[in-house]
């Protein structure tokens, strides 16, 4: 049997469990790229990513390298999840290796802030013979810690290009990890990056000692504000009633796992941005998707005022509990607001 040669290029919590997922499957043979030559020999060792995932082993079909150009040649499947602020980079560099035509996919949820782009469209930019129709992207409510052990758990693959979806779902899909199709990856990229500005408030809320109510509100309007943008850019509503939406918002807003919820919980403690990030090897996406959410929003006109109110507590100094106080006191509205139907009400 000719197996699919999958390479997963980042070897941090999430790299290491789709490479771990992917290579307990008999039909695959799977290498993990990792930056770092002596971290590399670290994993080759001890067999267990001990820094990002510990306590998973790696199953046999798994080999790891830090030579760029060995992880990308003669693959059939590049599964890119470098975080979001290093993809152009990693991009071009694979860029001047590929040497056929594998499947690419992103794992990562991110926007870059220069460009405003999710990232399939940065690699897209960076990969000579892609565009963004034949670019895939993983997204849904998927917790490395969890995936890595095999807990069972649902996913989404969005291609604009169905062929391309459906292998990769092929691929991917295990009695354990359930993955469905979806042909609005703009919707699916953005429920996947989003939500971490929602994550970070509703850990802002559990810091403050605020309940669940209020986590409930944080969510159901997050989604709310999620799809508006999520609309203006082109996705489809219903994809953010789906795991890469709302699945993903209620996982990230109330897992202990969730490093977005955490770092949330920190700041509704009084904790400054910086003390956070210095303190942390992991990354913490929601901090640079709440800038370029922001400029999003400013750009097309629309109204978003949960991200308004993150952006203000981490950027610009204002106490966790005036932005809360600002989002209960502004101006009464109805719940959906400019979709509602006019007809409905009756004198
Ligand atoms: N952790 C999860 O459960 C999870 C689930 C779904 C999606 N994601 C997304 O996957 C992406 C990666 O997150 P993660 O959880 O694996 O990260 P992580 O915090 O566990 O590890 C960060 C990794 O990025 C590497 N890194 C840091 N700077 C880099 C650079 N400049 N170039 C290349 N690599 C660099 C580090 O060496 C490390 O391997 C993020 O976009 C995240 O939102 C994470
Ligand atoms: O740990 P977080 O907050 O980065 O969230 C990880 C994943 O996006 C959950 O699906």
């Amino acid at each position: 049997m000719t197996k699919t040669k999958i390479t997963v290029i980042g070897s941090g919590s999430w790299g290491t469990a789709i490479a771990i997922l992917l290579a307990g499957k008999n039909e695959n043979k799977v290498t993990l790229w990792t930056r770092r030559e002596d971290f590399c020999k670290q994993l080759q060792n001890e067999r267990e990513n001990d820094k990002y995932l510990p306590g998973i082993s790696f199953p046999e079909n798994l080999s790891i390298t830090s030579d760029l150009e060995k992880a990308v040649s003669k693959r059939d499947v590049l599964v890119f999840v470098v975080p979001s602020h290093s993809m152009r980079d990693i991009g071009s560099k694979v860029n001047d290796l590929i040497d056929n035509d594998p499947l690419i996919l992103s794992a990562s949820k991110g926007i870059e802030i220069d460009t405003l782009k999710p990232m399939s469209q940065v690699l897209a930019d960076t990969l000579d013979n892609y565009n963004a129709n034949t670019i895939a992207t993983l997204s849904g409510p998927n917790h490395a810690e969890e995936v890595g052990k095999g807990i069972p758990s649902a996913s989404v693959i969005a291609c604009k290009k169905k062929i391309v979806a459906e292998k990769l779902q092929s691929i991917f899909i295990t009695s354990r990890f359930r993955v469905y199709t979806n042909p609005d990856i703009v919707g699916v990229e953005m429920g996947g990056a989003l939500k971490n500005i929602m994550a970070l408030g509703s850990g802002i809320s559990d810091g403050i000692g605020f309940g669940d109510n209020t986590k409930a509100a944080f969510m159901t309007r997050g989604v709310y504000e999620i799809s508006r943008l999520g609309n203006k850019l082109g996705a489809r509503s219903m994809t953010f009633a789906g795991l890469a939406g709302i699945g993903d918002l209620i996982v990230t807003c109330t897992s202990e796992h969730s490093r977005n919820r955490r770092a949330g919980k920190m700041i509704g403690k009084g904790m400054a941005l910086e003390e956070i990030t210095e303190g942390t090897n992991m990354v913490i996406e929601g901090f640079k998707t709440t800038k370029a959410a922001n400029y999003l929003a400013q750009k097309t006109g629309t109204e978003m005022p949960i991200t308004t109110e993150i952006y203000n507590i981490l950027f610009n100094g204002k106490s966790p509990i005036e932005g809360v106080n600002h989002l209960m006191k502004r101006v009464k509205t109805d719940e959906m607001e400019e979709v509602v139907d006019t007809n409905m009400w009756r004198e």
